[in-house]
């Protein structure tokens, strides 16, 4: 009996077939669509094995078709097969690869499959990681897509890139380290598993191998130790093992599924091993209820993920400017830009309100605004860094003014020296912290009309010029308006600093009080203690130069 008799008679496998088909189809067709390059991984089986091991054999020993096979390179290029049952007697195959489409027979697969793998990866023995897609759709063959990948090779042949073996592995890797891809790892009976580089690989992705199926060809070949080997697990295959024999030579698939029958069932080592876990009948029943395990548990989320993505294509969609066909329409677009930018503005420069833009701390304006006064004017208010001795500098002027005045009063020239002398240290500063919050301004401005005019590229450099234009022409205005004031303050001998403000409005407030006192001595002619808070020096200089 043919394995492909088997799939089709068996109750479980035509269910699953009829069940999953459809789904089996939306994967394929999202393979199709190339999703996997927006970061959506489909459940696939992946199918690997060093060199000659057999990996090809065994797809076409599912597919009833004819793959190329032989000793050395054969699979030079992922190769996804998708394998399709179908109720006409008269199989369909066809190869797709770019935008080409090349329809084929079984006669004449080994041969386009040859083609197309050289004009993918050229005729030398190098590889290629573009896919080249195998459908075939033929009465009988179990639903399945499996990706087929070139045989790790660590020595390079004549004609092979120094790097093949990173070259090859690269690929590998790339299909088996998404956890929705089912690593079919094709083992041959005559080596010893543990030395296989495919073991290696899909241990590195899956520890447990909870998603790695063994099957061993070349049951034929070894048979000695092979059910210890499969019933030892030394190599841990979480999903166990199938042992099978491909067709040899130029066998045909009716006569190798028979020969398989027969070796399995004759042979005194391989008839020991548990009919569950040999021949390619049992293989394809396991690959696909592990396939349809696998979407079933990854659908949901592929859903998810393909929602998420179409809602952020729909939003950036909807950013896309809409095609401008008049000089009106833009303008009502451009008057639209500018509603919006100085609306932005007066909410964050004006109202503080930055729900706008909750995450970037630049664009908190008013805060930011604030931050700068306050440190600008503890800068002001420190002691300036030349000043070494402590009045020193205060002392010298005072020695060089020394004049006839009254004494305790500190000369007026001596009070401008002192004071100029500091607003000549200073002066800069009011016209550098003017800059800078104009530089701080334009850059704010930039970054709204940016987000306003991200869409519109055409009007973005005019944008540009205009806000640099006016920004540097406030700022020349605002720069030349502290200047004046700074100039101003040179001029005369005002001052506002703290200290000597609070000094003075205490004097002057106990100016009147004084001059009350003054009043009433001079009017009563007698002598007064008087408590006022000026000093006693200028009371004794009062005194004396009474009449
Ligand atoms: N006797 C016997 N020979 C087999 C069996 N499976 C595969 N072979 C032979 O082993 C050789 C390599 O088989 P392929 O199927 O080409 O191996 P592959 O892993 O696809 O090779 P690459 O993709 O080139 O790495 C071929 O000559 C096959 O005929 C088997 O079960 N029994």
């Amino acid at each position: 009996m043919s394995s492909l008799a088997i799939v089709n008679i068996a109750p479980i496998v035509s269910s699953y077939n009829d069940r999953i088909r459809p789904l089996l189809d939306t994967v394929d067709k999202l393979r199709n669509l190339n999703v996997m390059s927006q970061g959506i991984q489909l459940p696939t089986i992946v199918v690997v094995g060093d060199q000659s091991s057999g990996k090809s054999s065994v797809l076409e020993s599912l597919a009833g078709i004819s793959l190329p096979r032989g000793q050395g390179i054969c699979t030079r290029v992922p190769l996804v097969m998708i394998l399709q049952r179908s109720p006409s007697v008269e199989p369909e195959i066809w190869l797709e690869f770019g935008d080409k489409r090349v329809d084929t027979d079984e006669e004449h697969i080994t041969e386009a499959i040859r083609t197309a793998t050289e004009a993918i990866a050229g005729s030398g023995k190098g590889v290629s990681d573009t896919p080249l897609t195998l459908h075939v759709k033929k009465c009988g063959v179990p639903d399945l897509t499996m990706v087929d990948l070139p045989g790790i090779t660590r020595v390079p042949v004549n004609g092979q890139p120094e790097n093949i073996y990173e070259q090859i592995s690269g690929m590998i890797m790339k299909y088996i380290e998404p956890q929705e891809s089912i690593i079919l790892n094709v083992l041959s009976a005559t080596v010893d598993f543990t030395t296989c580089e495919s073991i290696r690989m899909s241990r590195q992705v899956d520890k447990t191998g909870e998603r790695t199926l063994a099957v061993v060809t070349k049951a034929d070949m070894a048979p000695e130790g092979l059910l210890q080997k499969v019933t030892a697990d030394d190599v841990n295959i979480g999903l166990g093992y199938v042992c099978v024999r491909n067709r040899v030579g130029e066998e045909t698939y009716q006569e190798a599924r028979k020969q398989e029958e027969l070796l399995f069932k004759n042979n005194p080592l391989l008839s020991m091993i548990d009919k569950d876990i040999v021949g390619i009948p049992v293989l394809a029943q396991k690959l696909i209820q592990i396939q349809a395990t696998m979407i079933t548990r990854c659908l949901p989320d592929i859903v998810q993920k393909i929602k998420e993505k179409l809602e952020h294509s729909v939003v950036e969609l909807n950013k896309l400017p809409l095609v401008m066909t008049s000089t009106g329409e833009a303008l009502v677009t451009f008057v639209k830009i500018n509603g919006s930018v100085k609306e932005s503005l007066l909410r964050i420069l004006v109202q503080g309100d930055f729900s706008e833009y909750p995450d970037d701390a630049n664009l908190h304006c008013t805060a930011r605004l604030a931050d700068m006064l306050s440190e600008f004017s503890d800068n002001l208010q420190d002691q300036p860094q030349t000043v070494t001795d402590f009045l020193m500098d205060e002392i010298k002027v005072l020695e060089e003014c020394k004049c006839i005045g009254l004494p305790n009063f500190i000369p007026r020239s001596a009070f401008l020296g002192i004071l100029s002398h500091r607003v000549d240290e200073m002066h800069r500063e009011p016209v550098e912290f003017i800059e800078e919050i104009w530089n701080y301004l334009e850059g704010v401005l930039s970054s709204v009309l940016t987000k306003y005019s991200e869409n519109f590229p055409q009007i973005q450099p005019s944008i540009k010029r205009a806000r640099r234009n006016l920004i540097s022409k406030i700022k020349e205005t605002s720069v030349n308006r502290v200047i004046e004031i700074v100039e101003m303050e040179k001029l005369t001998d005002y001052t506002c600093n703290p200290e000597y403000m609070t000094v003075y409005t205490q004097k002057i407030a106990s100016q009147e009080n004084f001059v009350r006192k003054k009043n009433q001595i001079l009017s009563k002619n007698h002598r007064y203690n008087i408590d006022i808070t000026i000093d006693r020096a200028d009371i004794k200089s009062f005194n004396r130069s009474k009449p």
